[in-house]
């Protein structure tokens, strides 16, 4: 599935050159993760607060092709690539216009808080909504 996230660039998102500060790509990606989640009718306030669960970063990465500037229209479009047994990876495009600003992905684990964070698989109803079960790759 995959879930798009619009938003426009704020004044404070800028550095002194006039071009957003590369760390809002990741913050971004994150709203966009969770943007996902809600999507697909798992809103991570309600896992956290009913289930204690949470997906944290293993990894998160971006590359950057284009600068964004003070009000430009963005678009997040994001899909899960890889589902593993506890892991998943999602994908982040950032579009302006349909053309490419940036690329990432983050790498989390689905995992539990209720003590010790640890790592667990990733139930079936949320792996469905994820991935095709033709395109599951364990
Ligand atoms: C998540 C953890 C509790 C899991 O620990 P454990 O329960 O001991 O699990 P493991 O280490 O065995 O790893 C679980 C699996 O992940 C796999 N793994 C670990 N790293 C990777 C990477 N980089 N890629 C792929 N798979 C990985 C690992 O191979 C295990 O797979 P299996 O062998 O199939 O079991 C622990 O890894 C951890 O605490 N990591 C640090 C997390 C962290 O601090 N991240 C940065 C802060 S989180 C954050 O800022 C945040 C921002 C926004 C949000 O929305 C959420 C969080």
């Amino acid at each position: 599935m995959v879930v798009e996230y619009s938003f426009r660039v704020k004044w404070g998102n800028t550095d002194a050159a006039g071009i957003v500060f590369y760390p809002n790509f990741y913050k971004w990606m994150d709203e966009a993760t969770h943007e996902y989640f809600t999507a697909i009718a798992f809103p991570s306030s309600t896992l956290f607060v009913e289930q204690q669960v949470g997906t944290p970063l293993l990894e998160a990465n971006c590359q950057f092709k284009s600068p964004l500037f003070f009000e430009d229209q963005v678009t997040v479009r994001s899909v899960v690539v890889e589902l593993h047994q506890k892991v998943f990876k999602i994908s982040h495009t950032f579009l302006r216009n349909e053309k490419l600003i940036a690329e990432g992905f983050e790498i989390r684990a689905w995992t539990s808080f209720k003590e010790k964070p640890k790592a667990y698989p990733i139930p079936d109803q949320v792996r469905e909504k994820m991935m095709p079960k033709e395109t599951l790759n364990r």
